[in-house]
């Protein structure tokens, strides 16, 4: 196992005007044993991202390495895909049909081993990793169901103790609950494992839920690389705020650590002066049924998740905002009720900077 380190790597598909640039100056760093997640919407660039660690794609500019050893950039001869020890997890479809499961899990293994004692004992040892029955060892991929199929695919990716393990939207053609059930058994298998892994989605859950690094892209570019608290609290723009999360985006005007906007005075994450833009979280605004304390609205739509719920409140000075609050006693459409804002908010100024 070994970090990942990504410097000023670009790359551009095509030529001349109708050139794409893919990923552009993208830097980042996952330290040795940690999961990163890389979010962005469609055609942002994260699967060429991730073809460009794995070695099937060659950066233009900017290095790659694996702990001290570049892959490539630098001046260096770009070490071939079979030769980096990365493991790959694709969308779906990864698994040898032909093979059972046994045969699939040792594929990566040296010949000696895969036909060896020590290659039965590597498939139990990753099957029991990926939290699968040892029977299962017999079972072709068609007898699988799809999430027991991806943790095959991750089993078969760690079995050679892979330097960096990338997965590319492992989950996203499983329904929504055993999205969740395999994404954690996966998160477990890498911890336990220490691999360091990068994992690309466009599902902002998942990114936060799972990472230790959430790496958001836009357009070829790497736009924040945080903690998941970070990037959901304190987004570097509104932007990511807005892509991570629902955000209440207002007007307001900031004098040191405090701010005034149509849901009155809200204290800032950091103090400025000025014309702001002020992001708030929905669950921080704050829905009085019962007081008078706070702005007055009235309920415009309710939207009930059954844990919770997302209410539409329409201010009387015009201005829509959404909040959610807990599901179990909430307001109808048409009832006044009084809002204020909990916690800390991030400002921005104009330009979007903070
Ligand atoms: N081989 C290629 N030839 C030309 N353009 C390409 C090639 N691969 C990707 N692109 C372009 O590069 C951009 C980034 O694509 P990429 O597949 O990396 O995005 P993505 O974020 O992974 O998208 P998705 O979430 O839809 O898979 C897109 O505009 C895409 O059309």
């Amino acid at each position: 196992m070994s970090s990942l380190t990504i410097t000023g790597v670009t790359k551009s598909f095509g030529s001349g005007a109708s050139a794409t640039r893919a990923v552009d100056d993208v830097t980042l760093h996952v330290p040795h044993g940690s999961f990163t997640t890389v979010l962005g919407p469609s055609g942002c660039g994260k699967t060429t991202l991730l073809r460009l660690i794995a070695g099937f794609l060659v950066p233009e500019s900017g290095s790659i390495a694996f702990g001290d050893t570049t892959v490539a950039g630098d001046g260096v001869r770009p070490v071939a895909p079979q030769a980096r020890r990365a493991g790959y997890v694709p969308q779906e479809g990864a698994l040898f049909p032909h093979l059972d499961v046994a045969a699939n899990i040792a594929f990566g293994l040296s010949r000696d081993a895969r036909g060896g004692q020590e290659g039965r004992d590597r498939v139990v040892e990753m099957l029991d990793l990926v939290e699968l029955p040892a029977d299962f060892r017999d079972r072709r991929p068609d007898e699988l169901s799809g999430g027991q199929q991806q943790r095959v695919a991750l089993a078969r990716s760690l079995a050679p103790q892979p330097a960096v393990v990338l997965l590319d939207e492992p989950f996203s053609s499983l329904d929504a609950s055993l999205r969740g059930s395999t994404s954690r058994a996966v998160r477990r298998a890498l911890e336990a494992t220490n691999t360091t892994a990068l994992l690309v989605t466009h599902d902002q859950n998942e990114a936060l839920s799972l990472a230790d690094q959430v790496a958001v892209m836009r357009a070829g570019r790497l736009v924040q690389s945080a903690t998941p608290s970070e990037v959901y609290l304190s987004p570097n723009d509104p932007q990511v705020a807005e892509f991570v999360g629902r955000a209440v985006v207002l007007p307001g005007t900031a004098t040191d650590a405090r701010a005034t906007c149509s849901l009155g005075e809200v204290v800032l994450t950091e103090p400025t002066t000025g014309p702001v833009a002020l992001m708030i979280r929905p669950e921080q605004v704050f829905v009085d049924l019962a007081h008078d304390e706070g702005v007055r609205g009235t309920v415009e739509e309710v939207s009930y998740y059954g844990h919770d719920c997302a209410v539409q409140v329409r201010l009387d000075d015009g201005t829509s905002v959404l909040a959610r609050m807990a599901g179990v006693r909430h307001p109808g459409p048409g009832d006044t009720v009084h809002l204020r804002v909990t916690g800390l908010v991030r400002a921005y100024h104009p330009t979007g900077t903070p």
